[in-house]
């Protein structure tokens, strides 16, 4: 649905050229939930603004829908671009219309007779959970409703593709949850193809099936959300990882000296991670009686990613050393991840 190809694209800060995004090629499958993360200037927002063209790319091509956006007119783009809708963090609502008119806004080029333009908003409010609030201004909702409208006014014409840039980041958890849940279903009744810019591992967790991590205006690391999850590779995608799944808290705690002694021995401390099947297995108990090895858990932690569980257990290994290396070699076979902490 979605093709970048070496896309590049620098700005001139008078000053300095900053390069924002430095030769991303891009893939994202039609009704795919696709997320992009990195930390603040990383690229993100330059990289999916090019994706409709808002940001034009100095370098390589963008096909959407089996259209190379790079190519058309003016009027061809403005056409195609209806095809792409966009919701943002501060929801970019017009502060003097009510909630109607500000989806309405969204129709004025549409072919729609108004009494058809009508039905269409009345559904697409009735579609985001907000069928009584036609007749509000935006300064009466809260930031889950207005966000709501925006996602209203974004699938007003029906568009294959949402770009949701940090659409999140200004709610709360529970609204955040509220909203990453409408956008999921969204996905499902329509399948509508979804690229989601996020500074945060737990929107790529609640809502991603895919997923590419930008540092420095390229892509670092890609793959499932499972297997960046369960698998991470780059320093900076296990530290993503490390902070939603809380294994920052233990590594914190292992800082102090004191603290690890005394609830370690100076025994080393090993964090298994696995994922889906894997975490069936009764594997604490089948060190002890395959190799006489016991495990003290000092942290636990299961999230589940596109719906497969991921554990994390944070364990020292007691017993003779010999046997503690068989023991480790076999957690490996097992496709658990040992990493040394
Ligand atoms: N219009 C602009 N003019 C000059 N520099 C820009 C412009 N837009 C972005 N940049 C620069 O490009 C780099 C990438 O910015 P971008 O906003 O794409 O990153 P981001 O990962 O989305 O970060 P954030 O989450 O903070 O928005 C940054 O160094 C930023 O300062």
């Amino acid at each position: 649905m979605i093709e970048l190809t070496h896309i590049k694209k620098t700005y001139d800060t008078g000053r300095a050229r900053v390069t924002a995004v430095d030769g991303v090629s891009l893939s994202v499958e039609k009704g795919d939930i696709y997320g992009i993360i990195g930390f603040s200037g990383a690229g993100k927002s330059t990289l999916v603004r090019c994706i409709n063209l808002l940001e034009r790319p100095d370098s390589g091509r963008v096909r959407v829908d089996g259209v190379e956006l790079t190519e058309l007119s003016v009027p061809q783009l403005r056409e195609a671009r209806r095809r792409i809708g966009m919701i943002f963090q501060n929801f970019s609502l017009m502060p003097s219309r009510t909630v109607a008119d500000n989806i309405a806004m969204a129709l004025r080029h549409s072919a729609l007779t108004p009494e058809k333009k009508k039905e269409k908003i009345a559904s697409l409010l009735e579609l985001v959970g907000l069928g009584e609030r036609a007749e509000s201004y935006p300064s009466q909702l809260s930031g889950g409703q207005k966000q709501r409208v925006a996602i209203a006014r974004a699938l007003a014409n029906d568009p294959k593709v949402l770009l949701c840039d940090e659409a999140t980041s200004a709610l709360d958890p529970q609204t955040t949850r509220s909203i990453l849940k409408l956008l999921r279903s969204l996905n499902e009744k329509l399948g509508i193809t979804m690229v989601v810019i996020t500074h945060q591992m737990s929107v790529v967790k609640s809502l991603c099936r895919h997923a590419a991590v930008m540092e420095h205006g390229r892509i670092v690391e890609r793959g499932t959300a499972v297997d960046l999850f369960s698998h991470p590779q780059q320093p900076i995608t296990k530290s993503f990882i490390d902070t939603a799944c809380n294994v920052d808290s233990l590594r914190d705690y292992l800082e102090d000296q004191t603290e690890r002694k005394a609830v370690t021995g100076g025994a080393p401390v090993y964090l298994l991670t696995y994922a889906g099947s894997e975490t069936s297995e009764p594997l604490m108990a089948n060190l002890y009686r395959l190799f006489g090895v016991s495990a003290n858990i000092l942290f636990g932690n299961v999230d589940f990613v596109a719906g497969t569980p991921i554990g994390r257990l944070g364990v020292t290994l007691s017993g003779e050393n010999e046997a503690v290396s068989r023991a480790l070699a076999y957690i490996k076979d097992r496709r658990v991840t040992v990493e040394e902490l």
